[in-house]
């Protein structure tokens, strides 16, 4: 049957004998309906022509904000960046730049100030490309210096200051919102390696969908913070027991709705740089010439070290002795085992005035959890492939690559690694069985607990370290209460809002063709 599709499907035309009256009383219920369905189909579009652009996402409004990380070896710089709708949020700021600035850290230019502020020149004139210009004066900037200036701090005060008041002039001078140049203590530095690694692992989240019902939503454990500088190492990590018997070593936070106490201790001259130089100076006293044979070198390298800057650090200072030669000759080894018997000896373990000590007299409960360890904890143990992404080399493999490594003669490892930095390459075998000295000896990791540890170098973008908690806290986008947060993310109201209206348009044209029976529905039309 031939059907005709354009009027197949319209409302029966009246069809009554001519000069017939129409029916009035008929028509007028069908007219309100057809209004009645016209006024909600109206509604629905007017609703979903909101839903969609009322709840439109304005355009991003970046903030900027910048670090100075003047650690004792070198000084870093980072530009970090958030969505500043959204800056209460955990996880959302970002790291988009770092600048490694030329030489030595702050500490180093106790001789000529000036030259400290100067060498910070190339990485501001980065950071200035890196921030938008019409951003520049609102973009904080900090300098937070570390262990090195800790130290030059305890030897002279007064040089310490000036060195930090160059820094402070010359980033005053530059464009951006100088907000303050300072040392900060060892109890900060580890406090904020913490919140860094955990904001960035979203350990603080207790959130997801069910943001109203805090009761269900599981809660994360925090990570452990482990950081091996070159002059100080820091461990912090949240205990079992809350109660802690060394106030100095506790801390007490309260973010995103949720306390935490955390242990938290800071070894300074247990940095790399400086534990070495306090083995020297230890090898040194019963040395009888100039010439020490160094198990913690490879066989056929060879280096002069000053005496004079042996003994110029406080870490050294103590075990000073007039000796007869102006320079002390090393002479490498390789042997990984008598390394790790004389690294050992720099941890006290003999007494502990509290029921658990980690060493030199200085309380550690007893280790819990995972735990990250970055810094030069990551830069050695990435070199020695012992740094594995989900969990490291067990500690028994870790230890038989040492013993394979320090047993190289320096020849060959200075022609396997021809573009890694000689400073660096003479070093990794003294600083991987320092490492594993400091965790098993120092900290009592032990080989199952040695498994929880994760060698990390960044997290997401962001490079592990103090810096990004610091800035976190001093710019208060760490709320002490979790932020009231809508239960619907904005796609998901878009689309619940687009859904609940078609649902509605469906429903009403539905219960217009089994009521109203239009034409096209009846039997023998279609
Ligand atoms: O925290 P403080 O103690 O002030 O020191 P820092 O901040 O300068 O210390 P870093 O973590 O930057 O570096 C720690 C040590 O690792 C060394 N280092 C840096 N990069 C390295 C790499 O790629 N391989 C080996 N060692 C490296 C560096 O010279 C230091 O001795
Ligand atoms: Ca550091």
């Amino acid at each position: 049957m031939d059907v005709d599709t354009r009027a197949s499907c319209q409302s029966l035309p009246y069809s009554g004998s001519a000069g017939a009256k129409p029916k009035m009383a008929s028509t007028k219920p069908k007219m309100a309906v057809l209004i009645l369905g016209f006024l909600f189909v109206l509604a629905v579009i007017a609703l979903i022509t909101v839903a969609v652009t009322q709840n439109q996402r304005l355009p991003k409004n970046i903030k900027y904000g910048i670090v100075l990380d003047a650690g004792s070896s070198h000084t870093n710089l980072y530009v970090y960046t958030w969505p500043a709708e959204k800056e209460n949020d955990t996880g959302v700021v970002q790291q988009v730049e770092v600048c490694k600035v030329e030489g030595p850290g702050i500490s180093g230019y106790s001789q000529a100030v000036q030259n400290a502020s100067r060498s910070l020149q190339h990485c501001l004139e980065r950071a200035q490309e890196v921030v938008p210009q019409q951003q520049h004066q609102e973009t904080p900037v900090y300098l937070g210096a570390t262990a090195g200036m800790r130290l030059l701090s305890l030897e002279n005060r007064h040089v310490a200051m000036e060195v930090l008041s160059a820094v402070e002039n010359r980033l005053r001078s530059s464009p951006f919102n100088f907000q303050g140049a300072r040392i900060i203590t060892g109890q900060e530095e580890g406090a904020y390696g913490w919140i860094t690694i955990n904001y960035l692992l979203g350990s603080f989240k207790q959130s997801g969908w069910l943001n109203f019902l805090p009761k269900l939503t599981s809660i994360k454990e925090t990570v452990g913070a482990l950081d091996l500088g070159g002059a100080s190492t820091q461990i912090t990590f949240v205990p079992e027991q809350e109660q802690s018997e060394s106030q100095e070593n506790s801390l007490h936070f309260r973010l995103y709705g949720k306390s935490y106490n955390v242990y938290t201790h800071s070894f300074l001259c247990y940095g790399k740089d400086q534990a070495l130089r306090m083995k020297l100076v230890r090898d040194l006293q019963n040395a009888e010439t100039a010439r020490l044979q160094d198990p913690c070198f490879h066989t056929g390298y060879e280096r002069n070290v000053s005496i004079r800057d042996l003994y110029a650090s406080p870490c050294t200072a103590n075990y000073k002795q007039s000796l007869a030669f102006p320079q002390l000759h090393v002479v490498g080894s390789g042997d990984y085992q008598a390394c790790q018997t004389r690294i050992e000896e720099l941890f006290n373990k003999t007494s502990c005035p509290y029921s658990k000590c980690s060493f030199n007299g200085i309380f550690q409960p007893p280790l819990q959890g995972h735990f990250g360890a970055f810094s030069a904890f990551y830069f050695v143990m990435n070199f020695l492939n012992l740094s594995a992404d989900s969990s490291p080399a067990p500690l028994n493999s870790a230890i038989s690559t040492m013993k394979n490594f320090c047993s190289r003669p320096w020849s060959e490892v200075k022609a396997a690694y021809p573009q890694v930095k000689e400073k660096y390459l003479s070093e990794y075998c003294f600083s991987g069985t320092y490492i594993i000295s400091l965790l098993k000896t120092g900290y009592e990791f032990s080989l199952e607990t040695w498994q929880q540890i994760q060698f990390l170098g960044k997290i997401g973008s962001s490079d592990a370290g103090w810096t990004l908690g610091y800035m976190l806290n001093l710019t208060n986008m760490i709320p002490a209460e979790q932020p009231l947060m809508r239960p619907l993310s904005h796609a998901g109201y878009v689309g619940l809002m687009v859904l609940s209206s078609l649902v509605l348009v469906g429903a009403l044209l539905l219960g217009w063709c089994i009521f109203r029976k239009p034409r096209c529905l009846r039997k023998g039309i279609v």
